[in-house]
């Protein structure tokens, strides 16, 4: 089962988006339609409401009468969590239940105008955003809607900002063209991202092999990183001891194979093993197979634990760890050296640039990363000294 959150301001588009990914088999929940079921007529949530805010927002008919609850809960601050007090936590309920009855299969879509503003990114494989600017997103509420613009513009004011959207999301759909624009990326997005996602993760598909192309430094690397430690963090609880993002896209104006390399430190190797499941099921499959870390010139070598970024547009290696190998501190310890250290690290750029072009054809990176072992091994050494010389501890 693959969750998608799909999210946006008001207006930008997600019903549209939304509607799509539904025709091409997604299991769609609504957030908006269950605000609207728990608050029904008959309802404990419609009797709270009409404590909270009077009888003057129910119609003739004894049904909700939605502009006049808006007209008064959007009013301020303290009236609009009065409202989200009251629904949420119903819509909340609903939800769970909706998501564990869907098929293990399945895709769901979960279409949720707040999810930047509860915090709630985590809890999906992938977040999708919906955007248009704010203007063009006036204009469609209250053109093709009928909206009030003080309306919108004061729903406008109490949703998450552009830079909290642009932080969390995984894909951005820009909709202030055609639709027929942004209905051709949410085609590509089934094919090539969710439904190989699904797949992926249901089946704990290891990632295909890659060949060992560097990209240069991108400056959204540690962002990325961290959407999927966020992940990480959520499923692992008090599991993990930290969760650091390693390996050389951690070392700004480093450039690296676009893999994220990521560890999860937990105190013995048995929690990896109980986490194996969870951490497979919320979109980091574990790879097959006895995984082991050299001893870096000590005895006998260290086990760990393996798993893969099921995305098949974001390639990533988690490693699950143990404080007490050799290997675990290094991960962390050599990064921060090359951050410290930028003559090593434009040394290392070097040695990578040359080895890479030496393999391009091999189709695997086994070589490659055989032959820049020897400038890492002799690196070890110095970052030792490094970390010695100035008390750096992990
Ligand atoms: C106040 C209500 C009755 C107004 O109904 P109306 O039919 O005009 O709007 P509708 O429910 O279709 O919502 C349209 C859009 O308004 C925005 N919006 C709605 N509620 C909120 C809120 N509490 N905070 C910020 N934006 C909101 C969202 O972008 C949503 O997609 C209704 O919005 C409501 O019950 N809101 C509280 C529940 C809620 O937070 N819903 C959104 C996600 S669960
Ligand atoms: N690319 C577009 N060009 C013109 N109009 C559009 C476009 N995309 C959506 N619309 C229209 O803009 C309005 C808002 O779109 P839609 O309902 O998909 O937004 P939404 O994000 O789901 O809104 P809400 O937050 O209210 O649920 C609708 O009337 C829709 O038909």
């Amino acid at each position: 089962m693959l969750r998608v959150g799909l999210t946006g301001g008001i207006g930008a588009g997600k019903s549209t988006v939304a509607n799509r990914l539904s025709e091409h088999g997604a299991v769609l929940i609504d957030s908006d339609k269950i605000a609207r079921e728990v608050v029904e007529p008959g309802t404990p949530g419609l009797a709270e409401l009409v404590e909270a805010f009077g009888e003057d927002i129910l119609a003739a008919d004894g049904a909700l009468d939605r502009a006049a609850l808006a007209a008064k809960a959007f009013a301020g601050e303290e009236s609009r969590k009065r409202l989200n007090s009251i629904v949420h936590p119903r819509v909340g309920a609903r939800t769970a239940e909706l998501m564990a009855a869907a098929a293990p299969d399945a895709i769901i879509v979960h279409d949720i105008p707040l999810l930047v503003e509860g915090g709630l990114a985590p809890m999906y494989h992938l977040v999708v955003m919906v955007d248009a600017p704010e203007e063009v997103r006036v204009r469609r509420l209250v053109e093709a809607r009928g909206m009030a613009e003080n309306d919108a513009r004061a729903r406008i004011k109490a949703q998450a900002t552009t830079d909290q959207r642009r932080a969390v999301a995984d894909v951005w759909f820009d909709n202030s063209g055609a639709p027929d624009i942004v209905l051709a990326e949410v085609d590509a997005l089934w094919a090539d991202r969710l439904t190989p996602f699904e797949a992926n993760v249901r089946l704990r598909k290891p990632r295909a092999p890659m060949s060992p192309k560097i990209a240069p430094y991108d400056e959204t690397w540690p962002v990325q990183a961290e959407r999927a430690l966020a992940r990480i963090r959520v499923v692992a609880g008090d599991n993990a001891v930290r969760v650091d993002h390693i390996g050389s896209t951690s070392v700004p104006g480093l450039p690296a194979k676009d893999i994220l390399d990521l560890q999860l430190t937990v105190s013995t190797l048995d929690k990896a093993d109980e986490l194996a499941d969870a951490l497979s099921d919320a979109g980091f499959p574990r790879a097959e197979g006895e995984w082991f870390d050299d001893a870096h010139g000590e005895e006998g070598t260290w086990p760990k634990r393996f798993h893969f970024g099921g995305d098949p547009r974001r390639p990533i290696n988690l490693h699950v760890r143990s404080r007490e190998t050799p290997a675990w501190r290094l991960a962390l310890l050599f990064p921060e050296w090359l951050r410290r250290n930028p003559d090593e690290r434009d040394a290392y750029a070097a040695v990578k640039n040359a080895m890479a072009a030496k393999h391009a054809g091999d189709g695997t990176v086994e070589r490659y990363t055989d032959e820049k072992q020897g400038w890492v091994d002799a690196a070890f050494t110095r970052a030792d000294a490094w970390a010695d010389s100035t008390g750096w501890t992990p």
